[in-house]
């Protein structure tokens, strides 16, 4: 099968023996983002590249024209996902991410309206709460600079959030240092490579060796808290604004106000946990890690933290010194930061869809052939590579939100901001996570001012040895106290 690309006529990274493609990410050579950036370069003038996943042929699809009319106009052709889908898990097959065609599309628009802006303002307060206990935490060192890690920090301050408002449990693990729920983060968040793709490649293999992409224990965890909560409100009538609450809406068929709707799909309390789960996850390690670019670019980048940092002070003024919901939406540069953050950091570099029908790409440029993508081929979006290409975003490497000023962000190209996927698929929680990031960063930049200290590496590198997105000897900055 290693020839199968070049076959078609279509131009193909050439593949090692059984790993194909993944070879060097398997011997923990290279970030798997860094891959696909090799990837997305290699043929720079094609509009998609052949790629192996081991024996697996994958097609990369790079011109943003392209990827639109697949993943958007012809969806139908492209509804499933391919990878991190535990199917055969009883637990995580169930959620959002892993459910495919007619049950997928079910429940996503009944899960749909726990993500409107007015159910994400009434989990405002639980996240403040979070932020200000990060906040306290650190001023109450009394020191003039503190030096953090700031994934460690981060991922406790996601893991307090996403757990009230997830699971609608309150834990504070910036001052508890151990705790469990925040052990059960980490163990769920750090894949081994092979456990990823193999999953994915060899799921009945794997399945016969009992190698589950998620540790059972921690499904476990998560599912007797989740069921306890919600018999212990059924019993209570407890109401909460949180995610447990509006999927029990969800599963009496009340989410979005018209109690006389029926359910679009019927939600079992083992579906709540399934989606519980994935929020769980995506909360936990996609905030934390998006957080940590952020404000470590924040350090390196002073003239724009103290720009943000002037925005924040008129913005307090106008608003009588409180953080509201209305205020953090009038911050226009602090969102300018966040996308300008999500282009050059995506938490999730990479994003895939699987041919469910067969597919034609016409041919368009000089040399193309039409091509077919057969049912069951996966295609992969190289979502940090487009954002890092000089043709849509110049100078690429640099930091500058200005990318997104009222009077430049037209000029962008529709198609290459992927940070959250694009189309039907895209991310539900992208407005949760953005609310959420800047909660934390008008809380932080109120109080702290973001420097470097020894530690700090002057040039962000990803470490090869892990899929996730981490820099080898941590991202270390300075909080200074203002006043
Ligand atoms: C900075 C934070 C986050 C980033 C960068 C991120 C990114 C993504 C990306 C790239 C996808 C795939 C989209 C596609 O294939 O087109 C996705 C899907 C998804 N995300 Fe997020 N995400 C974040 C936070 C969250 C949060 C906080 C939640 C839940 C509370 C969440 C829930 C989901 C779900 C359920 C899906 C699957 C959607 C579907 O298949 O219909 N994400 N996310």
């Amino acid at each position: 099968k290693q020839n199968y690309w070049r076959d078609r006529n279509v131009p193909q990274m050439n593949p090692a023996f059984l790993f194909g493609n993944l070879i060097n990410v398997m011997l923990k050579k290279e970030n798997f983002q860094t891959l696909l950036n090799r990837m997305y370069n290699n043929h720079p003038n094609s509009r998609y590249e052949g790629v192996y996943q081991a024996i697996l042929p994958t097609l990369l699809i790079k011109d943003p024209e392209l990827l639109k009319q697949m993943i958007v106009k012809d969806f139908d052709h492209f509804m499933d996902h391919h990878l991190f889908v535990p199917r055969r898990d009883p637990l995580w097959g169930r959620n959002l991410v892993a459910l495919n065609g007619k049950a997928w599309q079910d429940m996503r628009s009944t899960l749909s309206p726990a993500f409107t802006s007015s159910k994400l303002k009434c989990m405002f307060p639980l996240m403040s709460e979070c932020a200000e206990k990060f906040i306290d935490y650190f001023l109450k060192m009394n020191k003039t600079v503190v030096s953090i890690e700031l994934k460690e920090e981060f991922s406790r301050f996601a893991n307090d959030v996403i757990a009230t408002c997830a699971f609608g449990v309150s834990c504070n693990t910036i001052e508890e240092r151990t705790n469990i729920f925040m052990e059960m983060g980490k163990r769920v968040s750090v894949l081994p490579s092979f456990k990823f793709f193999g999953t994915a490649l060899f799921p009945g293999l794997f399945h016969k060796l009992g190698i589950t992409l998620f540790d059972p224990e921690v499904g476990d965890f998560f599912k007797n808290i989740v069921m306890e909560t919600i018999k212990v409100r059924e019993e209570q009538r407890i109401e909460r604004p949180d995610m447990i609450h509006l999927l029990m809406q969800a599963k009496a068929g009340i989410l979005d106000g018209d109690g006389d709707k029926p359910p679009k799909t019927a939600i079992k309390n083992e579906d709540i946990v399934g989606q519980v789960l994935i929020f769980f996850l995506a909360g936990f390690d996609s905030i934390s890690t998006q957080m940590t670019f952020s404000a470590y670019e924040l350090a390196l980048n002073q003239d724009v933290q103290d720009k943000v940092f002037a925005e924040i002070v008129d913005g307090l003024e106008r608003n009588d010194q409180k953080i509201d919901y209305e205020m953090i939406q009038s911050l226009k540069y602090l969102d300018m930061v966040m996308m300008e953050s999500l282009r050059k950091w995506p938490a999730t570099g990479g994003g895939d869809r699987l041919c469910v029908k067969d597919y034609k790409i016409p041919a368009k440029l000089p040399g193309e052939k039409d091509i077919i993508i057969e049912k069951g081929t996966p295609i992969w979006l190289p979502i940090s590579a487009i954002n890092r290409d000089p043709k849509y975003f110049p100078d690429p490497d640099r930091f500058d939100p200005e990318r997104f000023s009222e009077a430049n962000k037209d000029k962008i190209v529709a198609g290459t901001l992927l940070a959250f996927g694009f189309g039907p698929r895209a991310c539900i929680g992208s407005r949760f996570a953005i609310m959420e990031m800047k909660i934390m960063l008008v809380n932080l930049l109120k109080t702290f001012k973001l420097v470097k200290v020894d530690k700090t590496q002057d040039v962000i590198k990803l470490s090869s040895k892990s899929l996730n997105n981490v820099m080898d000897g941590g991202h270390w900055i300075g909080l200074q106290r203002r006043n």
